[in-house]
This record gives structure tokens, C-alpha cells and sequence, in this order.
């Protein structure tokens, strides 16, 4: 079997042409063992690039733990460009996913993806709480850089307050140039990832309620840099928003399993 693999930001994934739909979907050892970093490919994520009865581009999405995830902005991102190198896109494209659909276009080396709306926020006394397509924690901190993302991120992952689904963490810090340095612990992952879509999709969001940064938001990551547009709503919720940032092939090969 073909497989591609693709990073944007630094959040890579292993992609999967699955029209004929012969993938194991249901093997999740079998994706586990693809996505490992030292037994397999090496990835964040598993893509299945799928097209539905009506022939709308589908995208199945699989953390590295083999389980089928929530939303991924950067996966999204990756599909997008995925499905344009296959010729089966132009540059303006709709697809499917798990949290509705996108509408995305290519434009040069960036893709820009619309993320669902977010209808509202939570904000408690240390952080935020949102839902961009996958549930996210967004945290400020003073010295993001030097932060032990994994030791302070993953008790918070799999805080009662989150559970049973537990949460992505991003820990968050502004600039001088107003740009956002963001790090995120990723669930499903179980660990630091250079760079998460709905994660920095979040951050953008608190941080132009706490920090009235206008659209579009820079972003930093560990993996490059990314931007978030949006439309903030009278009511407190969002729309309009688009994850901004550059998605490529990185190689390909065959699974001989
Ligand atoms: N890296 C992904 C996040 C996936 C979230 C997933 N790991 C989960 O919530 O289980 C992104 O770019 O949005």
C-alpha cells in the first residue's frame, strides 16, 4: 500500500489515497504502529483521504495512539494539499470531517482552511476552554520557551474537570510584535507537538477577547508560523475563522505489512 507523508507546521502526518477503501480503518495497532516514531513511518496523526457515496472528499483523521480523533487543523491543512497534488482539486476545494464541512483554498505555498464556528468560550481563573474541532485549554504564561510542556501539560490533559475525553493544552505568550508563541501538549499524541491547528486556532480566539489582538493573529510555533482570521460576533462567539499557513509532501513509500 502507497502511503505520503506530509507536515505542515511541523505537525506531520502519514496520508493514505483510500478511495477503494481498503485501509484496516478498525486496526488501531496497525495505526499505531504506522504513526511510531521508532517501529514505523513516524507521524502525528494518520490521514485517510476517503470519498463519500455523493463523491464529497472525506478526511478520517487517527491520532498517533491509532484511535480516531476530534478535528485537526494542521492535518486538515495537509489534506487540502493532499487532495490538490492528486489533481483532485483546484484551488478552491470543500471536504468533509468528522466536525462538519470545510471549505479551503491554495493559494501558493499556504493553504487557508475555515475551521467550524466556535459558539462560545469558557474562562475560568487560570485559563480558557474551547472547542475548535477538538476540546483545547489555553494558558498564558510568562516564559513559554523555557516551559516543561509535557511535565506541566499532561496532569492538566487528564484533569477530572476534562474527563472522560480529556483536552489539548496550549501554552501561550504574547510577543512584543503582538505574534503569539504557542506550544501545545497534544491528547491522543500524549505528547509535545511542534505545532497544533486547532490549538493555535484557540489561542488566536482568547487572545483577542483577554488581549484585543485584532484578525489576523500571527502565530509562532515549535514548526513555523501560522496565522488566524476570524470574524468575532456581538453575542461573544466566532466565525469566519481560517487556519493560515504553509502544508507540504514530505515523501512517500510502500507499507509492507
Ligand atoms: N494536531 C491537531 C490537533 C488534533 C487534536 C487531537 N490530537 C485531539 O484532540 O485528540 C491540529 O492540528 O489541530
Amino acid at each position: 500500500m502507497t502511503f505520503f507523508k506530509y507536515q505542515g507546521t511541523g505537525n506531520d502526518f502519514v496520508m493514505i489515497d483510500d478511495r477503494a477503501r481498503t485501509f484496516p480503518s478498525a486496526d488501531q495497532a496497525l495505526v499505531a504502529q504506522l504513526c511510531h516514531r521508532h517501529f514505523g513511518i513516524g507521524a502525528d496523526g494518520l490521514i485517510l483521504l476517503q470519498t463519500a457515496p455523493d463523491g464529497a472528499l472525506t478526511m478520517v483523521y487517527f491520532n498517533a495512539d491509532g484511535a480516531e480523533g476530534s478535528m485537526c487543523g494542521n492535518g486538515g491543512r495537509c489534506f487540502v494539499r493532499f487532495a490538490h497534488d492528486l489533481g483532485l482539486i483546484t484551488d478552491q476545494a470543500r471536504f468533509m470531517a468528522v466536525d462538519g464541512e470545510h471549505e479551503a483554498e491554495v493559494r501558493g505555498t499556504d493553504i487557508h482552511l475555515r475551521m467550524s464556528d466556535v459558539a462560545s468560550l469558557e474562562h475560568h481563573t487560570a485559563f480558557s476552554f474551547l472547542n475548535t474541532g477538538s476540546p483545547h485549554v489555553v494558558q498564558f504564561e510568562a516564559d513559554v520557551a523555557s516551559l516543561d510542556v509535557v511535565a506541566v501539560g499532561r496532569p492538566m490533559r487528564y484533569a477530572a474537570q476534562f474527563s472522560p475525553g480529556g483536552t489539548n493544552i496550549n501554552f501561550v505568550e504574547t510577543q512584543s510584535d503582538q505574534t503569539l508563541f504557542v506550544r501545545t501538549y497534544e491528547r491522543g499524541v500524549e505528547d509535545e507537538t511542534y505545532s497544533c491547528g486547532t490549538g493555535v486556532t484557540a489561542a488566536a480566539l482568547v487572545a483577542h477577547i483577554q488581549l484585543n489582538l485584532s484578525s489576523p493573529v500571527a502565530i509562532r510555533t515549535l514548526g513555523g508560523n501560522l496565522r488566524v482570521a476570524f470574524t468575532a460576533q456581538p453575542g461573544g462567539g466566532f466565525t469566519s475563522i481560517y487556519l493560515i499557513g504553509p502544508a507540504q509532501r514530505v515523501f512517500e513509500g510502500e507499507i509492507t505489512v
